[in-house]
């Protein structure tokens, strides 16, 4: 039962059909003396200690991959970092990530958002799915979100046109949205999903979000008969993804909207510490956790939950071509998730992030 529940994972996890239908072929990362080389960014918060543990694991495995690690930190970076992150990116293709913190001063440009725009890797792939034997209050739960990465209200285009009045800009493209919305039909169908929703606030704003909304319908219904289109607006979307989450199968959603149904989902299946996450663009994908959590106030403390970046990791894996080892190391991890014994405090364990990451190694050597 539980290998099978784990091979469904496996294949709904699978980054490379989504991308397969996106990036051009001749911008597939090439292997130097038997290895690909990819960027590890550890980012800010918890990101050194979760992506030590995937560097543990992948070394225990003689997984065929050499580390480039680039320092990118939102709290004390100097600004050429961004340029040798992007830099490293465009030449390796493919990248496993942290995430940067971003101060709240007007000031301060997010590093994450500067990265995901620089590279354009325009679809955000985050999977909410219950985790056998984590405990979590509604189960067969099942969906994907597809974000728009790179415009609406991420845009940070902002104003002061007097004192005490602000413009913030939303930029909303039918360009992007056609593409986004192929993305998520093309995921749809390589991985033999039904539905796709459309979420959108197009009763409010008419233009951007009607926009979103009638685009997303049009490319489904012109291009993809296989796949049943919906739409919902985001407010019920939130209240229905809580209530009855089985319902939805994919989801497409601009920028912000994806963020928030991103952090109610993790919450649905135990936490922010057990979503992958990928980023595709049409020559680059960056993997990082789905629900992009900093975690500063746990960094240092030996407490992280890794499992979202150790997916997150195999589904890299998948991307290239390495699906033997990909299959080992998720099986691996959700084994140890569904004994339950050596799991961090987030999801009711005790034990550390070294020693989850311990009773992963084991059983990969058992
Ligand atoms: N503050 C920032 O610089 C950034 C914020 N964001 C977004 O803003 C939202 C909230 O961010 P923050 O308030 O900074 O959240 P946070 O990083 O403080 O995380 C929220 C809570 O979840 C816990 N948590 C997160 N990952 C965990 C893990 N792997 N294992 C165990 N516990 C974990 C943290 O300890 C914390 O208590 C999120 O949607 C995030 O996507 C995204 C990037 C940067
Ligand atoms: O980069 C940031 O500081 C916030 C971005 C965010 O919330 C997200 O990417 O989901
Ligand atoms: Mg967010």
């Amino acid at each position: 039962m539980l290998s099978q529940l784990v091979q469904s994972q496996l294949l709904k996890v699978s980054g490379k059909r989504a991308f397969a239908t996106t990036v051009n072929e001749n911008f597939l990362p090439k292997k130097y003396g038997g290895k690909y080389i990819v960027t590890l960014i550890p980012g800010d918060g918890i990101g050194k200690e979760i992506t030590d543990s995937v560097k543990t694991i992948f070394a225990a495995e003689h997984v065929p991959i050499d580390w480039e690690t680039v320092e990118l930190s939102g709290m004390s970076g100097s600004a050429s970092q961004i340029d040798e992150a992007v830099l490293s990116l465009k030449r390796n293709k493919v990248g496993l990530k942290g995430i940067t913190y971003t101060p709240s001063s007007p000031f301060a440009k997010s590093l994450n958002v500067a990265l995901r725009k620089e590279l354009d890797i325009f679809a955000s792939l985050v999977l909410i799915k219950n985790i056998p034997g984590v405990p979590s209050k509604l189960q067969d739960i099942d969906f994907v979100l597809v974000r728009e990465n790179t415009e609406g209200e991420y845009s940070g285009l902002e104003h002061q046109s007097v004192p005490g009045v602000v413009e913030s800009l939303k930029i909303m493209t039918k360009y992007k949205t056609e593409r986004i919305a192929r993305f998520a039909f093309d995921f749809a169908v390589k991985n033999d999903r039904k539905l796709v929703t459309a979420i959108h606030k197009a009763n409010i704003m008419k233009l951007g979000d009607g926009l979103f909304r009638s685009t997303v319908k049009e490319v489904g219904q012109a291009e993809y008969p296989g796949v049943e289109v919906k739409d919902m607006i985001v407010d019920n979307a939130s209240m229905q993804a809580v209530s009855y989450p089985q319902q939805f199968d994919v989801m497409v959603t601009p920028n912000l909207y994806g963020s928030i149904l991103s952090n109610i989902g993790a919450a649905l299946i135990g936490g922010p510490g057990l979503v992958p996450g990928a980023n595709f663009g049409r020559e680059h994908a960056v993997f990082e956790p789905g629900c992009r959590h900093v975690g500063l106030d746990i960094k240092d403390k030996n407490v992280a939950n890794p499992t979202g970046m150790i997916l997150s990791a195999t589904m890299m894996l998948r991307h290239l071509g390495l699906d033997p080892y990909a299959d080992r190391i998720a099986k691996a991890t959700y084994d140890v998730l569904a004994e339950g014994k050596a799991v961090t405090p987030d999801i009711g364990g005790k034990a550390t992030t070294t020693e989850f990451t311990a009773a992963i190694l084991s059983k990969l050597q058992s």
